[in-house]
């Protein structure tokens, strides 16, 4: 149940958390308060919110409190120039987490990865249920690419090992600084990605050395539609619809073991779940390595990328023509009428109260109402960040010259102004959510009741 705290919601215009080591700037959990998103400081400015009973692991550092620190070592932005990004660069070594069902090809891909010609040196951080590491044994490279490979057996990445996570990485980058230039994490088949994530902004240790470069899921061609139908008990994730929900890249893999209308509809089920990652299909895994390295699927810089060419994003080969507008299911389960205005404004999502993960997104010409956008937003991940698992954002904001571009994973937010709008240039919001139990009709009446 939301609440508003007091020190919090008198405490937070204009401030911002800058690490100790370096001039990044972070962002952590949502308190049950709300709190300004936006600002209109012309500094790169994260909000800092605290630690929330939500339903992951608390972090250990107890520290990482409410209290938002000084501003900014930003990057000023010179006045003049309209291409120079406010973000200020991010020198951290970029960690790639691959997920995906029992048997769906993780392993497959790690060796592929590690055997291809890449010039990377990678170190890899296995997860392994059992005593015995089998699948350490499968990685090829073990004795060839990669510069470590760290098992971590006896659980699950996504729950009682996340200490051990924390450890191996905080070791990797303590001891071997230098030697290696991506860390590859291949989670358990039964692993949700949300925790696992978490602890790339919770933790110090880690935050500090890593940073989170992307979520590669695969998905079993012929085994998937079986696991995303699968109905759990109440409470109870099913893992296979997480592990496409959080994901940047997605690879149908094993697309040898079925015709092409399977995959085709499985597609489509999956772009309705998640409809702004990429996705490719293949076979033993088999993509180019930029695809899965290097992808910067969190960085702030690149939303643009992620929310403009939303629900069209797969691998030109085979893609079936489809754009925008026909990427999502629009079913209307409520028989409303429903008008769509083409001319300068569009959305495309299930227009319905969809009790399962899909996306909504919600693109619409205007400029937004500071103290409204902050109040309406804040709002949402007060009352839902349990069902927001991720969104991504890029806003025309009152008082801000420059576009405002956020993204966020539950409870977790990251907002900072980019480029300056072009003289010219239509100032077009447009924002992603992917969860669960998402109005799509509430979310776009909220959103535009903040616009000017
Ligand atoms: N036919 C076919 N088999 C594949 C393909 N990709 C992987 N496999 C096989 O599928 C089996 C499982 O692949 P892995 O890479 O071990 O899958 P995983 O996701 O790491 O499996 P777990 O660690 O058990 O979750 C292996 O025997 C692979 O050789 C593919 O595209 N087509």
């Amino acid at each position: 149940m939301a609440f508003l705290t007091a020190d919090l919601a008198a405490s937070s215009i204009g401030f911002a958390f800058r690490t100790p080591n370096q001039n990044l700037y972070r962002f952590t959990r949502i308190r049950t308060t709300l709190y300004p998103l936006f600002c209109t400081s012309k500094r790169t400015h994260t909000q800092v919110l605290s630690y929330s009973s939500l339903n992951v692991a608390k972090p250990r550092r107890s520290a990482r409190s409410f209290t938002v620190a000084a501003t900014s070592a930003t990057t000023p932005q010179s006045e003049s120039s309209d291409v120079t990004t406010m973000i200020p660069p991010d020198n951290r070594i970029p960690a790639t987490i691959i997920t995906g069902f029992l048997g769906s090809g993780k392993t497959t891909l790690l060796n592929h990865i590690l055997t291809a010609e890449h010039g990377k040196r990678i170190a890899v951080i296995e997860n392994e249920f059992g005593e015995v590491d089998i699948d350490g044994s499968l990685v090829a490279a073990k004795t060839t690419g990669a510069e470590d490979i760290v098992m971590l057996n006896n659980g699950c990445l996504c729950c009682t090992v996340r200490g051990d996570l924390v450890r191996m990485i905080s070791e990797l980058v303590n001891k071997k600084k230098g030697k290696f230039d991506h860390i590859v994490i291949e989670t358990t088949g039964l692993a949700n990605p949300a925790p696992i994530i978490q602890t790339f902004y919770a933790e110090d240790q880690v935050f500090n050395g890593v940073k989170l470069d992307g979520v590669v899921t695969l998905v079993d061609a012929k085994h998937a539609g079986f696991h995303l139908d699968e109905v759990k008990p109440k409470g109870v994730v099913n893992e296979a619809v997480e592990q496409i929900a959080y994901a940047d890249r997605i690879i149908v893999n094993k697309t040898d073991l079925v015709g092409e209308s399977d995959i085709a509809s499985l597609v489509q089920r999956i772009k309705k779940i998640n409809s702004i990652a990429y996705l490719k299909r293949t076979e033993f895994g088999k993509v180019d390595l930029d695809y899965v390295l290097g992808i910067g699927g969190f960085d702030l810089e690149r939303i643009e990328s992620a929310v403009s060419a939303e629900g069209s994003k797969e691998d030109h080969d085979h893609s079936h023509g489809h754009d925008h507008h026909d990427s999502h299911d629009h079913d209307h389960h409520h028989d409303h009428e429903h008008e769509h205005d083409h001319h300068h404004e569009h959305h495309s999502h299930d227009h319905s109260h969809d009790p399962g993960v899909t996306s909504v997104s919600i693109v619409c010409e205007g400029t937004l109402d500071l103290e409204k956008a902050n109040m309406w937003l804040g709002t949402l991940l007060l009352e839902r960040s349990e069902d927001i698992y991720r969104m991504k954002g890029l806003l025309s904001v009152q008082g801000m010259d420059e576009r405002f571009v956020f993204q966020g994973v539950h409870d977790i937010f990251q907002g900072s102004p980019d480029r300056l709008w072009g003289a010219d240039e239509a100032r077009v919001n447009k924002i992603v959510f992917i969860g669960k139990n998402l109005n799509a009709e509430e979310l776009e009446k909220g959103f535009k009741a903040c616009l000017l």
